[in-house]
């Protein structure tokens, strides 16, 4: 008997985007200033020099690209707000214009029969919070929740899914250790408070919902399977620090209530001690997990970098996207079964998936050939079918990127979209993958 090919009813066929990659006019109609505003005119933190100052243009162009989500068959779309341009000063004054082009782009998704799937922060918090000590200060919880409630109260009679953060882990790591995103800091002690503080406001929202909210509320994750180089003690160690540090730093307090306990020989003198009841709140009962799922890290012990001690070891047999990502689909069911054996039948969504590969310019024809892309595509679609048949319970899929736009520090030379943008013209071209997307989606997978 064959597999079963289709995909469950009612599985969510959706493209990811977030607000500073795509949208542009970051000042327009009353927004404040995020983070990012003020790190992407910082000179030199960017590559090429690119900021979201135009980006995709996606404020101004909504309406086209609403259209080219229907075009693919999409049923769902996950974007995010952009905090400030709601509350331009992070909390009190709500700016109606901000809103207002939330409730229009929700309104025309629906009326294209695409479910929006809203995330509150992704990563561009406002800059008069940053002034306020940001997620280093305690109260950033409170701010968070007060957001997470305008917001319920404006959408959430039409938006039936919301998620709070987007991948904690690489606000953390990239924002306050390794200091490659905004807001750029680099200290050891900051990155254990930003992660707790960040789940605090997590589970803030998450309550707040749960006092008026009449749809499902979860969080996002980026989660990366870590595989020893060797089966030599010190490299199986360095294997288990990598993953507690990436991976159950964030997923265990949520829905296990407690930190793993190698991080706090992993951050030594840097490990707070948390209050227990702070434990409590985030450990608020989410309805969905969402996670993004990208590549697999092989990891060596490495003394000569601590406090992780670990080291990524490159598999320079397989292939490799233009971030340096090795293209690992089994990682993926290895990822998805792990969870569902630790944290049990919390729903999943694969809220991101996708690779950025150099797609050669082409004679301005219709379609943009992406072979590696379409391949990448077909591999995690039929191994998330693999995980789906071995009872792991996802409800929807969400391709990285609906669009080419910026990839954060690394500009826009790093492609993940389904459209090809030309940033000079704007014009959106399909790609292959695109096309190939859609020919899934109206199969329900069978044409995988
Ligand atoms: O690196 C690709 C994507 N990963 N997850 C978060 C998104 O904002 C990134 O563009
Ligand atoms: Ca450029």
């Amino acid at each position: 008997m064959t597999r079963s090919l289709r995909f469950p009813d009612g599985f969510l066929w959706g493209a990811a985007t977030a607000a500073y990659q795509i949208e542009g006019s970051p000042l327009a109609d009353g927004a404040g200033p995020s983070i990012w505003e003020r790190f992407a005119h910082t000179p030199g933190l960017m590559a090429d020099g690119d900021t979201g100052d135009i980006a995709c243009d996606h404020y101004r162009r909504h309406a086209e690209d609403v259209r080219l989500m229907q075009a693919l068959g999409l049923t769902s779309y996950r974007f995010s707000i952009a905090w400030s341009r709601v509350l331009p000063e992070g909390t009190g004054r709500v700016n109606a214009k901000g809103l207002d082009f939330y409730a229009r782009l929700v309104d025309d998704l629906l009326e294209h029969g695409i479910t929006p799937n809203v995330t509150l922060f992704h990563w561009d918090l406002p800059a008069a919070l940053d002034d306020r000590g940001g997620w280093l200060n305690r109260d950033s919880a409170d701010w968070f929740a007060e957001y997470a409630q305008v917001m319920f109260r404006a959408l959430d009679d039409r938006v039936p899914l919301w998620t709070t953060l987007n991948e904690p882990w690489v606000v953390v790591d990239g924002g306050y250790l390794r200091g490659t995103i905004a807001p750029g800091h680099r200290n050891l002690y900051e990155a254990p408070r930003v992660t707790h503080n960040l789940l605090r406001a997590s589970g803030a929202a998450v309550a707040a919902y749960r006092a008026e909210g009449r749809h499902r509320i979860g969080v996002v994750f980026n989660l990366e399977p870590k595989y020893p180089a060797s089966t030599r003690q010190e490299d199986r160690d360095a294997t288990r620090r990598a993953h507690a540090y990436m991976n159950t730093q964030f997923t265990d307090p949520v829905l296990r209530g407690v930190y793993p306990e190698a991080l706090a020989a992993l951050y030594g003198a840097a490990w707070p001690d948390f209050p227990a009841a702070d434990l409590e709140c985030i450990r608020q009962p989410v309805d969905f997990v969402g996670i993004n799922y990208y590549t697999r890290q092989v990891v060596r012990d490495d003394p000569t970098q601590p406090p992780l001690r670990a080291a990524g070891v490159p598999q320079r047999q397989r292939t490799h996207t233009e971030t340096g990502w090795e293209v690992y689909e089994q990682g993926l069911i290895d990822t998805l079964l792990w969870f569902r054996d630790r944290y049990g039948t919390v729903p999943v969504y694969l809220t991101e998936n996708g690779a950025a590969f150099y797609d050669p310019p082409q004679a301005a024809g219709p379609v943009v050939e992406d072979p590696l892309r379409v391949d990448y595509l077909e591999r995690h679609l039929k191994t998330l079918r693999r995980a789906i048949d071995a009872g792991v319970d996802v409800r929807g899929y969400y391709a990285w990127s609906l669009l080419d736009n910026l990839e954060w520090s690394l500009g826009f030379a790093k492609r993940f979209g389904l459209y090809h943008v030309d940033f000079s013209t704007q014009r959106r071209t399909p790609k292959r993958s695109a096309l190939r997307y859609a020919q899934i989606i109206a199969s329900h997978g069978a044409a995988l």
